[in-house]
């Protein structure tokens, strides 16, 4: 039996639900969000239940409620709020179910190959093609086409996908249907055949007819997709928390909201055409459901929030100035972290490491310390809901002290990756945040000396995370930079309140110290909520000087 694996777009699974890649089962091509379920079937066939939609929520959940004979398979009406169909489909891919030829076959054996280890899971390793886009009115982009597909490739290996090949087009204005050219639709087409292709990615946001379009011209058991969807993908993958989780689910809600146009044409091609407009009576119902979802999980989403924002505020009646790092994606900001705290935040070679943000710590030797905080970095073209839904995550870095630009200096488009931080950044509403330039990874820099004297013209800080070169340098301007957004203060402090001058002396920069009858007198830069704490005791220097001009 012969079945047409369309990319059915299905909802995420819910962020409790157990994740697994999208490839984790040998099988034809999936969607993303597609989860299917092997069941019993007969010899050199498996039967898979795969998503085909949503069921309303006060839907009787039944196992197996109508069975309609198509082509041999058949369909049931589903469980746990989705509804399901079950297939039978050859254990061979279904271009190979028309005829093995001797490479076919080759080519079966290879496929055991493709199982790999990503993320501690084993992942089926699909090939995929990219595509990419030089528009006119792309002028202001950072990258050109070229890097910007090599980046791509970048996120797809991440996505643990095997890129097989890649093309790009030079266009006035993309193609309302296609995006692409009809032309250059014809020749990836060829490329699909010729490399065997799974799934053709293309490197901008397609809308949901272009998606559409473009699975119909490729042929319906080739998987389209584009960059935000990959991206997604990966953060789906990485989320390790249930707010990471949460938040990736709303993101991955709100990008499947306007393409849920394919989910029940199925029900349509099933009767026979006699139930026109069923499809999209159910896509509407569909929308809904979905609609309601993304509202709990905002709702999910803001007691989660609460929560932190109540242990952020716990943490920030200690006035230790908070320190977060910020750059583009494997810049190297955990493994600063971890060089600095002795913290052990997953640090590795690949994007998108870090989700969650972890606070540690720091003391330097002078005795002053802040918090240092490591959280998700940052790519170009990030897709807005994304930004969005990490909103409550990204909020940490508009209320700390200083930001510090981690950049991978030894990558050969730093500059672009530094204007493309910047770019996120103006929209979090940081303008106002002290900022200070770190350039990591100078050991693996062309020119290592070269880039020390750039960094000192620049006012950078050189460092290399991995073997600590530079960190003495770094904790020193930090804590410049820290007293730069300091509030110079003289406040005299009791003896019995020898707490407090404990605190000032870790948070502040202290740089006199005078013994008087009334207490310490100290003299130095401390933070705002300091200074506010240390108000009556400011006073009190303030009437002990006047004393002694009046004596
Ligand atoms: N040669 C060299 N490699 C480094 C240095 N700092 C980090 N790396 C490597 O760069 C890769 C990325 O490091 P991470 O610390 O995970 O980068 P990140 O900025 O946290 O990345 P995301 O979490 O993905 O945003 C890892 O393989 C590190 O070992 C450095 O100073 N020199
Ligand atoms: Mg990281």
């Amino acid at each position: 039996m012969r079945v047409t694996f369309s990319a059915i777009v299905a909802p995420p699974p819910s962020p409790s639900a157990p994740r697994r890649h999208p490839q984790l089962l040998k099988q034809p091509r999936s969607h993303p969000h597609l989860h299917c379920v092997p069941l019993s079937a007969s010899p050199g066939t498996s039967r898979i239940r795969r998503i085909v939609g949503v069921l309303e929520k006060d839907a009787p959940e039944v196992e197996t409620a109508a069975a309609v004979d198509v082509d041999g398979g058949e369909s049931e009406i589903g469980i746990n709020g989705f509804a399901v169909e079950t297939v039978e489909v050859a254990r061979d891919s279904p271009r190979k179910v028309l005829g093995r030829s001797k490479k076919m076959a080759q080519e079966e054996d290879d496929s055991s190959d493709r199982f790999k280890l990503r993320n501690g899971r084993e992942i089926f390793e699909e090939k995929a093609y990219l595509v990419g886009v030089d528009c006119r009115g792309k002028e202001d982009a950072l990258f050109s086409t070229e890097d910007s597909l090599k980046e791509l490739a970048q996120l797809a290996d991440t996505a643990g996908l095997l890129v097989v090949g890649s093309t790009s087009q030079k266009l006035a204005a993309p193609n309302p249907r296609t995006y692409i050219g009809s032309g250059k639709v014809a020749e990836i087409k060829t490329a699909i055949h010729a490399l065997d292709v799974e799934t053709v990615i293309f490197d901008d946001e397609l809308s949901a007819g272009q998606l559409r379009n473009l699975e119909k011209a490729f042929g319906g058991d080739v998987r389209v997709c584009d960059r935000t969807a990959l991206i997604l993908d990966i953060f789906n993958q990485r989320a390790a928390t249930h707010e990471a989780s949460l938040q990736v689910a709303l993101a991955q809600m709100e990008y499947q909201l306007p393409r849920l146009t394919k989910m029940w044409t199925h029900l349509e091609r099933q009767a026979g055409g006699k139930v026109k407009g069923m499809g999209e009576k159910q896509i509407e119902v569909d929308k809904r459901i979905l609609r309601t979802q993304i509202s709990a999980l905002r709702k999910e989403l803001e007691s989660v929030r609460q929560h932190r924002k109540q242990y952020r505020n716990r943490r920030l009646s200690v006035p230790v100035p908070v320190v977060s790092l910020v750059g583009y994606t494997n810049a190297g900001k955990s493994t600063l972290l971890n060089q600095l705290t002795g913290a052990d935040v997953l640090a590795e070679d690949q994007l998108f490491a870090t989700l969650d943000p972890t606070t540690r710590r720091v003391q330097i030797n002078n005795g002053m310390e802040f918090l240092l905080t490591d959280t998700v970095g940052f790519i170009q073209k990030l897709p807005t809901m994304l930004v969005a839904a990490f909103r409550a995550t990204l909020e940490e870095i508009s209320e700390s002290s200083l930001l510090v630009h981690v950049v991978d200096i030894s990558h050969p488009l730093a500059s672009q990756q530094i204007d493309a931080v910047n770019k996120v950044l103006d929209d979090l509403d940081v303008e106002l945040i002290p900022k200070l330039m770190v350039w990591n990874k100078v050991d693996k820099a062309d020119d290592p000396e070269r880039v020390k004297i750039e960094a000192e013209e620049k006012g950078a800080i050189c460092l290399s995370a991995i073997n600590g070169d530079g960190l003495e340098q770094f904790c020193f301007a930090v804590q410049a930079k820290l007293k730069d957004a300091m509030v110079p203060v003289e406040a005299c402090i009791p003896y019995d309140k020898g707490e407090l001058l404990n605190t000032i002396h870790q948070v502040g920069m202290v740089e006199g110290t005078e013994y008087t009858e009334s207490g310490t007198v100290i003299r130095g830069h401390v933070p705002l909520p300091l200074a506010r704490l240390l108000t009556p005791m400011r006073q009190r220097v303030t009437e002990l000087t006047n004393m002694d001009k009046s004596v």
